[in-house]
């Protein structure tokens, strides 16, 4: 059964469909590409999957639950994590307190543990800050855990907004241009690090991304997305050569 499942999924704003009878599905551990032109409606399909928008038509299953229109964070307590294309750290939090305040979503303890300072808030706390240590680690940015975002080179942001990602312990992880604005040598970087989380964290991965280096290099899958509407699914090596994405999107050279 896949994990995530798209059927005949649209919406509309005013008279523009943004996304147009979408299928797509995307099974347990996966790494899937979502490509298409600029204004082709993929980060849509990010808002949809997440809460941002609910579609005007279609179902979304995830784990078996049917999620059209459950809110942003429900889902995300629900396993569906992801980044944006214009990065949204908190730029005057240490890289630290980025990652804690991102394990909060997850917390047990109740505000009144907070407010009588109970044991188990304290438990709790010391162990969130274990766990973004141990994240950052893991993002190799224990170096840098008590610099402000802000001041971080951007493609250590990338990184750090994964780490933020992850920290809500996702199943399906949703990344958004995740190598923009990269050089290659960060891109191959970044490409490494997606495929070893992958791994490690047994998750389940859908990308956006427009550097063909990092799709065609890691994506399992990739679907193609045109005006909203869905002109091609396969492997990197049919995507490559399908006449219609290279005329909708590759251009000849890439084939
Ligand atoms: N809230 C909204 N209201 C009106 N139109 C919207 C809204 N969100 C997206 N759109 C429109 O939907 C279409 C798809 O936009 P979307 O941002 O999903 O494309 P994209 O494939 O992610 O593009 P890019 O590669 O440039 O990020 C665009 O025409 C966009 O202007």
């Amino acid at each position: 059964m896949p994990l995530l499942q798209m059927e005949k999924v649209g919406i509309r704003f005013g008279g523009l469909k943004a996304v147009d009878g979408l299928d797509l599905a995307v099974e347990p551990g996966e790494l899937v590409g979502l490509i298409g032109p600029n204004g082709a409606g993929k980060t849509t399909v990010f808002n949809l999957l997440t809460g941002v928008y609910t579609p005007t038509e279609g179902t979304i299953t995830y784990a078996g639950r049917r999620i059209n229109g459950l809110k942003p964070h429900v889902l995300a307590r629900l396993g569906i994590a992801r980044t944006f294309q214009n990065i949204r750290l908190f730029p005057s939090l240490t890289v630290f307190d980025n990652v804690r305040v991102a394990y909060q979503v997850n917390t047990r303890h109740t505000p009144l543990d907070s407010i009588l300072r109970l044991p188990r808030f304290f438990a709790e706390e010391s162990r969130m800050a274990e766990e973004s240590l141990e994240l950052l680690g893991r993002l190799d940015l224990l170096a840098h855990k008590d610099e402000l975002a802000r001041n971080l080179p951007y493609g250590l942001q990338r990184r750090l907004e994964i780490a933020r990602a992850l920290a809500l312990k996702p199943r399906l992880l949703l990344l958004d241009e995740p190598a923009a604005g990269m050089n290659p040598q960060e891109s191959r970087q970044l490409m490494e690090l997606i495929a070893a989380v992958r791994r490690d964290f047994d998750l389940t991965v859908l990308l956006i991304e427009h550097d063909m280096s990092v799709v065609m290099g890691i994506c399992e899958r990739i679907y193609v997305l045109d005006h909203g509407v869905l002109i091609a699914t396969g492997t990197p090596a049919e995507i490559r050569r399908n006449p219609r994405v290279i005329e909708a999107y590759l251009g000849e050279e890439a084939s």
